[in-house]
């Protein structure tokens, strides 16, 4: 029996999930949210136990990889660590150099960092925790697992800007797209769920995390993102800006007087988006939680709304109809209120949420009987899917 640890770090947390392989068998499973926030929440699952702790504040990925070994052996989930056989580690950007699952040796560590600049909230932090892990188990196989995998053949039309064609080409400027993990877990289980051959499925896939993307997915393949050459593109994000004018980098340059390039990246990685507008926080909870009361609060959530119905709306007349619109993500997944109001400003399509379906919140379809488009549920499970394209290759 093969034990392999799957871990999913992203810019708000870290999940992981101890298998058991073949079978898929979960034995343990956790989420640490809110990293490097205020009030960090680490949970762990394992048969009909939970534990949750909430008072540790700003807890970076390290200590939280440190804390679900702790938390293994603790709970006698495993013994020793040594009984651990694989682990597999999410990484975002892959670039043209990675388009499977690999095993990471030295030279691959090396080539992730070097991706940075497709991914720079993101693969540096993940190079950091697979090295931290290779010390931690030295006699374990770390594999990486890429979100870029699902998009590596959209079509040359959405894959490409409309830069000139040879410098396209000469720096690989490319849509590398992120989340592919999730939207290709997404394409096979709405086909599962709306029992259709996956290769038949047309879908817009809106995974609405702490980063958030939407793919346009054709005859189950990807066929257009709204993540781009890094993921800070495309609709409004926890602390990323999303679309804009790329004439405001050098405007913003000037008016903030800065000379480096990468501050005015941190800015629109780090400091805008749902927590630049609201100025509350990143996370959509809190901001729920104000609308009502704080004019900004709501602004942040208009525009988060109206973003991603700008590319749903367009990924549909792109598609020509699809078989199903589906939600993932922690936003996505958790949050009734945000579902129905994305879906009635798609009232044009003649979509429908069923309003008891919805507020159920259970995996399966939320759309009404008379709805010209299925809505479906799905929670994504993003380690489920890296765990199964390590099995295939090891
Ligand atoms: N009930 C909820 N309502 C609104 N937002 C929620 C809810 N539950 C979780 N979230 C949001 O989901 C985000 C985390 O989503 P997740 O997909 O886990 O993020 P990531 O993988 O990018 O770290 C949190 O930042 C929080 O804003
Ligand atoms: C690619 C990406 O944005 O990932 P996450 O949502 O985990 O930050
Ligand atoms: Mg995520």
């Amino acid at each position: 029996m093969q034990k392999t640890l799957v871990i999913n770090a992203g810019s708000s947390s870290l999940k992981w999930k101890l298998f058991e392989m073949p079978a898929e068998t979960v034995l343990a499973s956790g989420l640490v949210e809110r990293i490097s926030m205020p009030g960090s929440i680490f949970t762990v699952k394992y048969g009909d136990h939970q534990k949750f702790e909430t008072t540790i504040d700003n807890l970076d990925q390290a200590d939280a990889a440190k804390m679900v070994f702790d938390e293994l052996q603790r709970l006698d989930i495993i013994q020793d660590l040594s009984e651990i056989t694989a682990v597999a580690h999410r990484v975002v950007a892959g670039g043209q150099v990675f388009k499977s699952a690999v095993e990471v040796t030295p030279e691959v560590l090396e080539q992730i960092k070097a991706l940075s600049n497709f991914a720079p909230l993101h693969n540096p932090m993940e190079a950091q925790g697979i090295a931290t892990m290779a010390k931690t188990l030295p006699n374990v196989k770390q594999y990486a697992v890429f979100d870029s995998q699902f998009f590596t053949d959209l079509p040359e039309m959405n894959a490409i800007y409309s830069l000139p064609y040879e410098i396209t080409q000469k720096y690989q400027i490319h849509r590398y797209g992120e989340h592919g993990i999730s939207h290709g877990y997404l394409t096979g289980r709405a086909a599962e769920l709306l029992h259709k051959d996956k290769k038949d499925i047309d879908l817009v896939t809106m995974h609405l995390g702490s980063g958030a993307s939407l793919a346009a997915v054709k005859d189950g393949k990807a066929f257009d993102t709204s993540m781009g050459f890094t993921p800070l593109t495309g609709v409004t994000m926890g602390t990323r800006a999303g679309d804009l004018d790329p004439a405001l980098v050098p405007y913003l340059m000037q008016e903030l007087q800065v000379s480096d390039p990468n501050e005015i990246m941190m800015l629109l990685n780090q400091k805008s988006g749902l927590l630049g507008v609201s100025g509350i926080s990143p996370d959509m909870r809190e901001i729920k939680a104000q609308e009502k009361t704080n004019p900004r609060a709501k602004l942040a959530v208009d525009i988060f709304v109206n973003r991603i119905v700008k590319y749903a709306g367009s990924y549909l007349t792109e598609l020509d109809g699809a078989d199903a619109l589906v939600f993932a993500g922690g936003i996505g997944e958790h949050n009734v209120e945000l579902r129905q109001e994305i879906i009635d400003k798609l009232a044009i399509f003649n979509v429908k949420l069923d309003a008891d379906l919805n507020a159920a919140g259970k995996e399966g379809l939320i759309s009404s009987a008379d709805s010209a488009i299925k809505v479906l549920l799905i929670p994504t499970d993003e380690e489920l899917a890296m765990v199964r394209q390590v099995d295939a290759i090891k």
